[in-house]
């Protein structure tokens, strides 16, 4: 989801596709990276990673239907061809719809994968579904096969609404490797009050990550998502910063002494103040950051946007405020903080993680309660 979140939660799911011949459509959800095996051959055919169908020799398209991991906003979507080439799908459109628990289990009754041995009921959701209830996200477009020149395929929305589900259309048939979901969780926070604690970083409650200064092994938004990160890959890895000094110094408090740090900025999922704080280096073991700090303030939308374009840089703004002063760190390993750590109790939307000199964080937990902001954003 954008420099938003990409829905690579563990939670999406295909409920239903109308062939999976070749290969199934569950490949398109999978985290990693396609790869070609040369010579590998099923019973079906030649060995593919992605979702591909039969040729048609029956009137109509293919298309699947996939449950998002958690509803949000969508703002795009990826529509990787890599490895397809003369098998990839010529033409693709994009489809949305918000079922709720009830309607969805009006038109969806087993609510899981859908394969040929549905039932009559099954059969009749499943066309309840081909009706003009599903919005069109991206009309029907070319795709750019493997062989002509990028297999990445970007696909932009302009959409505020919040939908639950995507129906992808292939047309008229073929293969995809991979298709990724751009948004920002939309979780209702009505129903939680000021004593109700959870994580306002979360990905899945809503946090994205607006701004960074550098990445090399994995994402800084990567900190946010569930659980544990399974790898570095998983978490937010920088490069080694090229201001090392020739000889590291340290200080009396053992920190090292270098000119240059990394920094990403998070907008939290509801405003709210901070009580407890997880940083987890889980897999960086020798590149794990000297030290790290948390800085927070409350930011309107414009301002927000000069730390994307980051104007701010890592300059003195007087509206960042120490959340978590300088703290040495420890490598793949869980550092927790509570209240008696924390330098601020004020009501924040943003945080700004700072890590010296560079090096790799997995995860970030902010745990605290939600506050209602009296603030005008512009
Ligand atoms: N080379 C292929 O494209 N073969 C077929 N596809 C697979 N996976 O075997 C096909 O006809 O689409």
């Amino acid at each position: 989801m954008i420099i938003l979140q990409e829905c690579t939660s563990c939670r999406c799911k295909v409920l239903f596709a109308t062939d999976d011949f070749f290969a199934p459509a569950e490949n398109l959800l999978k985290k990693q990276s396609p790869v070609f095996k040369a010579d590998t051959f099923t019973d079906y055919g030649k060995w593919i990673d992605g979702w591909e169908t039969r040729r048609k020799r029956i009137p109509g398209h293919d298309w699947c239907v996939i449950q998002l991991g958690i509803p949000g906003i969508i703002h795009g979507f990826e529509v990787n061809t890599s490895f397809f080439a003369e098998n990839c799908a010529p033409r693709i459109s994009i489809q949305a719809a918000c079922l709720t628990q009830v309607n969805l289990s009006e038109f969806w009754p087993r609510g899981d994968r859908i394969g040929t041995a549905a039932s009559d009921e099954e059969f009749k959701a499943i066309k309840k579904m081909k009706s003009d209830e599903w919005t069109l996200l991206v009309p029907m477009k070319e795709l750019k096969p493997e062989h002509l020149d990028t297999s990445h395929n970007y696909f932009f929305v302009n959409s505020n609404q919040k939908w639950t589900h995507i129906r992808l259309n292939i047309f008229p048939d073929g293969g995809i490797a991979r298709f990724k979901v751009y948004g920002i969780v939309q979780r209702d926070w009505s129903a939680s009050g000021p004593n109700d604690l959870d994580d306002f970083v979360a990905m899945e409650k809503g946090g994205i990550c607006v701004g960074f200064s550098s990445t090399q092994l994995g994402h800084p938004r990567n900190i946010l998502g569930l659980g544990r990160a399974t790898s570095m890959e998983d978490g937010w890895g920088t490069a080694r910063r090229l201001d090392r000094p020739p000889v590291l110094k340290v200080d009396d408090k053992g920190i090292i002494l270098m000119p240059g740090s990394e920094w990403a900025i998070f907008r939290l999922a509801h405003p709210c103040v901070i009580t407890h704080i997880e940083i987890d280096t889980y897999h960086f073991k020798g590149n794990f950051p000297d030290t790290c700090k948390l800085e927070a303030c409350i930011l309107n939308t414009q301002e927000e946007k000069d730390c994307i374009m980051q104007k701010w840089n890592l300059k003195q703004d007087p509206k960042w405020k120490p959340l978590l002063s300088v703290t040495k760190l420890k490598p793949n390993k869980r550092h927790f903080f509570d209240g008696s750590t924390l330098q601020m109790q004020d009501v924040i939307t943003h945080v700004r993680l700072i890590i010296v000199p560079d090096g790799g964080v997995s995860r970030m937990r902010l745990w605290g309660f939600p506050r209602t902001l009296f603030y005008a954003s512009k």
